[in-house]
């Protein structure tokens, strides 16, 4: 039995009434008056969607339009949902099953290439053809310092709050593209995790990396002071929130000056790329530990074929592979890949993969050797395997790096 419509929501009363939604569903408090005038300005229009009933509203999602990096460099456009909940009396009935069908559908005619997400749980988007596709560490250095002798070009200045909610957008859009995975950001995502902070009583410290060329990188950061200097665990906790750069060069430059602020006795360093050897800067490299290695960017391939097209492929001889995708069977069919480019044929397939587990191949997070190892392909051609992790290697470990 359906008791409740999908749709875009439009007045205000009811996007706040959505959000009240995801506040309960987070276990957070509702919004105060306050607050939610400076939140209704950040959504874009048409970009909130809930479940209505004869309640009211009983669901909650927002969608902001993005684009991410595929291997290759190509920017290709991103769907990117959050805020998602939905009332613990509405749960387990379909609600966010129709709200995936209408953000797919919504996207779908939008042009966009790609859904993305971060998941609150593991278990809830599989269903959906959301995969794993990049995974990031955390990072806790204790009284670490940097190896003698590294080379240090640049230079760093400090910004204040109006300075940094100015230009730190702005850097992101020029240091933050590279890797696969790597996303754009949007203003309404400038506003909701950065600026509201940046003009709070307790703004985060931001400091901006000058190379021969101008700005290339930056850090954010917040300390939680610790005076007792009688202990012997004294010194501050620096939380690192982000720290971007146009090469490996500048971030470990950046790593440098984190490293060099006095009175701190541990860094905790949040979504680092896996592949980034931070250790290996280190005097000590057992100061660096890594806390927790945790999924990050989940994505769903929408226009399989267009997906597909868009990223490069290595150097091998071609694959053809079966995709099977329940929930858009358009995409359904026989595909293949070859490093000149990719093609729908009819040709038997070496192997059939669910849509959810082609998003895990596909930014290179996982080898199709190794998903057919755990049981996640159907294989019918077992050597053609170790052609389709060549085929979907890529040089540099996905990453996302952005939070939402
Ligand atoms: C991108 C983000 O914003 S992530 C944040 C997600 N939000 C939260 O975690 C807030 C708290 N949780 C909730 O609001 C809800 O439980 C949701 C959104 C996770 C799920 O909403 P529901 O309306 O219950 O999902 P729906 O009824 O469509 O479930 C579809 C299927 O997924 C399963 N499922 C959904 N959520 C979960 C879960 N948390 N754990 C296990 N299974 C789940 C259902 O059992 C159902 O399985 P079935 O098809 O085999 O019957």
């Amino acid at each position: 039995m359906t008791d409740f419509a999908v749709r875009v929501l439009t007045e205000d009363a009811e996007i706040r009434a959505a959000h009240t939604v995801l506040a309960v569903a987070l276990h957070n408090p509702p919004l105060t008056d306050e607050r939610w005038k400076q939140l209704k300005p950040t959504y874009a229009p048409e970009r909130y969607f809930g479940a209505v009933t004869d309640v009211g509203v009983v669901a909650s999602t927002y969608i902001f339009d993005s684009s991410v990096v595929v291997p290759g460099g190509n920017v290709v456009p991103m769907a990117a949902v959050s805020r998602v909940g939905v009332r613990a009396d509405f749960t387990r009935r379909g609600v966010l099953t129709e709200l995936m069908r209408f953000h797919l559908a919504d996207a779908k005619a939008r042009g966009q290439i790609f859904g993305g997400l971060h998941a609150s749980e593991a278990v809830i988007y599989g269903r959906f053809g959301y995969g794993v596709s990049t995974s990031a560490r955390h990072l806790r250095l204790r009284r670490a310092r940097v190896r003698p002798g590294l080379p240090r070009e640049g230079r760093m200045r400090m910004l204040g709050a109006e300075e940094a909610v100015a230009l730190i957008p702005v850097l992101h859009e020029r240091v933050g593209f590279g890797r696969p995975g790597t996303m754009s950001r949007g203003r309404d995502w400038w506003a909701t995790q950065f600026d509201r902070t940046m003009r709070g009583d307790e703004p985060y410290q931001v400091y901006v990396h000058s190379g021969p060329d101008g700005d290339d990188g930056y850090v954010i950061y917040e300390s939680i002071r610790n005076d007792n200097t009688d202990s012997m665990d004294h010194g501050a906790v620096i939380q690192l929130w982000e720290l971007w750069g146009t090469t490996q060069q500048v971030r470990n430059e950046l790593w440098q000056f984190m490293l060099g602020i006095d009175l701190v006795r541990e860094i905790q360093a949040y979504n680092q790329p896996l592949d980034e050897g931070v250790e290996l800067l280190l005097a000590d490299p057992r100061t660096c530990h890594t806390n927790e290695l945790d999924d990050e960017l989940w994505l769903r391939l929408i226009d399989v074929p267009a997906a597909l097209a868009a990223r490069t492929y290595g150097d091998a001889d071609p694959v053809v592979l079966s995709v099977n995708d329940a929930f858009l069977p358009e995409n359904s069919g026989t595909y293949q890949v070859s490093h000149d480019g990719v093609s729908r044929t009819s040709e038997p397939a070496a192997f059939t993969v669910d849509v959810d587990v082609l998003a895990m191949m596909y930014l290179g997070a996982w080898r199709p050797t190794a998903l057919a190892a755990a049981g996640r392909l159907q294989v019918n051609d077992p050597q053609a395997l170790s052609r389709a992790d060549r085929l979907f290697a890529t040089d540099t470990v996905a990453w996302c790096g952005t939070g939402f």
